[in-house]
C-alpha cells in the first residue's frame, strides 16, 4: 500500500486553487438517478469515494464515464434497484443511492454502507425519514429492502440536523405526490448545492441552507449541466496546512463564507487572513497561540471534519488548547499518531486537551481515517525531519493527489507506491 514520506519543517507559500467537493459531488451523482436522460456534472474531484459511486451507478446499468473532470451519467439504461453489498461496504455515501431509487423504481435493496470508522454511524434517521414518505422498510440483518409503490409529501422531522438524511429525504420527495417539509434539517452549503442542482432538473425545493426545507412534488425531472461547489474542507485543511508550517500562501476559487467558522478560529490562534473576492490570503509566522475552546457542530459551527486538522496544528501552540467533538464518538484516532510525533495530548470523553509543544518529529504513522491522515500530514510539514503516513488509501477517499497538491505549495512529499489494494490478475 502507498505511503507519504515528507520532510518537514519547509514552509508552504503560493498559489492554489481547490477542487469541487466531495461530499457535494457524492449526493448530487446519486441525485442523477432521478432524472431519465443525461446529466453532466463539472468539478468532480478524481477520488476514490467518486470511482466508487460511478462503480455503483454502472452496476445499476446507467453508463458513467469521468474525463476532463466533468462526470457524465446517462440514467436512462437504468435497469437495478440492488446495491451490490461489497460496493455498499465500500462508503458511507453508497447510502444516498437510497432516495433516488426508491423515487425511481419503487423500491431499494441495500446493506449498511460502510466508511472510515469515525463513530457507529447509524442510518436510522435516513430509513425514518423514507417511511414518513410511505416507504415500507424491512431489515433483516445487515440487509435492508426498501418499497413505495408512490411516495407522498408529508412532514418529517429529524431529531438531529443529519447531512446525509437530510439529503436522502429531498432525493425521495423530488417525485413524490404532494409537498414535504423536512423540519430540522442540516443547513451546511452542500445540501444548498444538491438544491440547486435538483432544481436545475426541474425539481421544486426551497429551503436549503435554513432548518426547513420544502420540496414540492413534481412528476418527472430531466437531464442537466451543472457545476459543483469547491470543496470548503480541502480549501481549510491547506489553510491549517499553511498556517502550521508558518507559511505564506493564497487559495483561489473558494468560497470564504463557507469557512466562516475556521477562519474565526485561526485568526484566535494569530494567524493573518485576508478574504477575498473568491480567494483567502493566510500567512503565519510565529508560533501559534493555544485557542481555549473550540466545539465541533453542525454547519455554521465548527466542521467535525477540520477538528483532526486543526488539532495537529494547535499541537503546536503556546498554551493548552481544548477541543471538544460533538458529532462523532470515535473520532480522535489522531491523537495517539500525533502524540507519536511529540504532541502532548490528553483525551477525556469527547473533549480533548491540547498542550502545545515547541516542536513535532517526525516519525512512522498511520491515517486511521481519512482527515486523521490529512492531520499526520500536516503534522508532517510542520515537524522537524522525516515523517512517513502510511494507509494512504483513505486520503485519497477525499483529496485529490494530496502529496501533488502540497508539492505545489513547496512542501517536500513524495508518494512511495506500494502493492495496489485488490491485486491485479497476472497479463
Ligand atoms: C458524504 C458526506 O456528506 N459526509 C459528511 C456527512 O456525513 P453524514 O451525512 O454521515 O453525517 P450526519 O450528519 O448524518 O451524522 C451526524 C451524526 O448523526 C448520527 N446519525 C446520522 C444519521 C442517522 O441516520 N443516524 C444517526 O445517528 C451520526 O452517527 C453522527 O453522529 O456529514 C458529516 C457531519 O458534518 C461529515 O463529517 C461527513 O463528511
Ligand atoms: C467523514 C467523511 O466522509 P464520509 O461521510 O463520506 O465518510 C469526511 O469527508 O470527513
Amino acid at each position: 500500500m502507498d505511503k507519504l514520506v515528507i520532510e518537514g519543517g519547509q514552509p508552504l507559500s503560493g498559489t492554489i486553487r481547490i477542487h469541487g467537493a466531495k461530499n457535494a459531488a457524492l449526493p448530487i451523482l446519486a441525485a442523477s438517478l432521478l432524472a431519465e436522460g443525461e446529466v453532466t456534472v463539472r468539478n468532480v474531484p478524481r477520488l476514490l469515494d467518486i470511482d466508487v459511486m460511478l462503480d455503483i451507478l454502472r452496476n445499476l446499468g446507467c453508463n458513467a464515464s469521468y474525463g476532463d473532470r466533468s462526470v457524465i451519467v446517462d440514467t436512462s439504461p437504468a435497469s437495478s434497484s440492488h446495491i451490490p453489498e461489497t460496493l455498499m461496504r465500500q462508503m458511507r455515501s453508497s447510502v444516498f443511492l437510497t432516495g433516488p431509487l426508491l423515487a425511481r423504481f419503487g423500491e431499494v435493496h441495500l446493506y449498511q454502507p460502510g466508511g472510515c470508522a469515525i463513530g457507529e454511524r447509524k442510518i436510522d434517521l435516513h430509513l425514518r425519514g423514507l417511511a414518513a414518505l410511505g416507504a415500507d422498510i424491512q431489515e433483516k440483518g445487515s440487509r435492508i429492502v426498501c418499497r413505495a409503490a408512490q411516495l407522498k409529501g408529508t412532514e418529517v422531522i429529524l431529531d438531529f440536523p443529519s447531512v446525509g438524511a437530510t439529503e436522502n429525504i429531498m432525493m425521495a420527495a423530488v417525485l413524490a405526490k404532494g409537498r414535504t417539509t423536512i423540519v430540522g434539517a442540516a443547513r451546511e452549503p452542500e445540501i444548498q448545492d444538491l438544491q440547486a442542482f435538483l432544481n436545475q432538473m426541474g425539481a421544486q425545493v426551497t429551503g436549503a441552507g435554513t432548518d426547513t426545507i420544502f420540496v414540492e412534488g413534481v412528476s418527472s425531472l430531466s437531464g442537466c449541466d451543472f457545476e459543483i461547489i469547491p470543496d470548503r474542507i480541502v480549501s481549510g485543511t491547506v489553510m491549517v496546512a499553511a498556517a502550521a508550517s508558518r507559511g505564506d500562501v493564497e487559495l483561489h476559487g473558494v468560497q470564504p463564507r463557507h469557512l466562516t467558522s475556521l477562519i474565526h478560529v485561526l485568526r484566535r490562534a494569530g494567524v493573518q487572513i485576508e478574504v477575498g473576492n473568491a480567494i483567502i490570503k493566510i500567512s503565519a509566522s510565529t508560533r501559534p497561540k493555544a485557542v481555549e475552546r473550540v466545539m465541533t457542530s453542525p454547519y455554521p459551527a465548527f466542521p467535525t471534519d477540520l477538528q483532526a486538522q486543526l488539532m495537529a496544528f494547535l499541537s503546536l501552540a503556546e498554551g493548552v488548547s481544548v477541543i471538544k467533538e460533538t458529532i462523532f464518538e470515535g473520532r480522535f484516532k489522531h491523537v495517539d499518531e500525533l502524540c507519536r510525533m511529540g504532541a502532548d495530548i490528553r483525551v477525556d470523553l469527547n473533549t480533548a486537551f491540547v498542550r502545545g509543544a515547541p516542536e513535532l518529529y517526525g516519525t512512522t504513522v498511520e491515517a486511521t481515517d481519512l482527515r486523521a491522515g490529512a492531520a499526520l500530514v500536516i503534522a508532517g510539514l510542520a515537524a522537524q525531519g522525516r515523517t512517513v503516513v502510511e494507509q494512504v488509501h483513505y486520503i485519497d477517499r477525499g483529496y485529490e493527489r494530496i502529496e501533488d497538491m502540497f508539492r505545489q505549495l513547496g512542501g517536500d512529499i513524495i508518494r512511495e507506491c506500494g502493492q495496489p489494494l485488490i491485486p491485479q490478475p497476472a497479463r
